[in-house]
């Protein structure tokens, strides 16, 4: 599952385990960007915080692991080598590349984009208030699914912490305390 988790919460929690039920899949990898390619006007949180709260937040799930590809590799963030690290690190596996509608919906301008469709399926999963337009997208590499409605978002956490309104059970225990212990979102947007 790729996104920015700045910080995870309980959203992405919950479409992973749905995702991982839905296709039977054995493991599902968290993948934090390193910088993301479409929030490069945005301040984002440095990677090992991101890295360290999705780590924290998938401990307790036996399938739930955390790949530091896109971290380690440097620079802008592409799935296209996201994908190809992956598959370099498990070369008989059938990946699934899941991420957001609103994500999926912009696949076409992704760097690489036909490639993509033959390295991964991918699930989009949606969220109140986000449908996929699938025009264009090749229907048997791309997948909707409808996540039980958790009107979560990474953006409304930052914004509770900076307005020192509570996040608890927004995200996991765990990440509640590592924001408070490092002090994070106090001035971000
Ligand atoms: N509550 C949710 N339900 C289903 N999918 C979600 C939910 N929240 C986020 N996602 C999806 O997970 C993907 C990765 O999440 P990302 O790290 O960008 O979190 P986000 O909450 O969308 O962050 P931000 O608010 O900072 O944009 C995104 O493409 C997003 O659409
Ligand atoms: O490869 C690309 O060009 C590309 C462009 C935009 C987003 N993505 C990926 O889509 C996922 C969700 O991104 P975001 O910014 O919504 O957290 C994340 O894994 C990104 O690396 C990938």
């Amino acid at each position: 599952m790729g996104g920015t988790f700045d910080p995870v919460h309980h959203g992405h929690l919950v479409a992973a385990s749905e995702v991982a039920a839905r296709f039977g899949l054995d493991e599902v990898v968290f993948v934090p960007t390193g910088t993301p390619s479409f929030k490069q006007d945005q301040d984002v949180t440095p990677a090992e915080h991101r890295y360290l709260m999705t780590v924290i937040a998938t401990a307790s799930n036996p399938r739930f692991t955390v790949s530091r590809v896109d971290i380690d590799r440097g620079g802008v963030t592409f799935t296209v080598d996201t994908l190809r690290d992956l598959k370099a690190a498990r070369p008989d596996a059938e990946l699934f590349f899941i991420t957001g509608a609103d994500a999926v919906a912009q696949i076409l301008t992704w760097k690489d984009a036909q490639e993509l469709f033959s390295m991964a399926q991918f699930v989009a999963v949606t969220r109140p208030g986000h449908t996929l337009s699938v025009e264009g997208l090749p229907v048997d590499r791309v997948h909707v699914m409808e996540i039980p409605a958790l009107a979560i978002s990474s953006t409304d956490v930052r914004a509770r912490e900076r307005a020192g309104q509570p996040v608890w059970y927004l995200v996991p225990d765990g990440v509640v305390q590592y924001i408070a212990k490092h002090q994070l979102y106090r001035g971000l947007s």
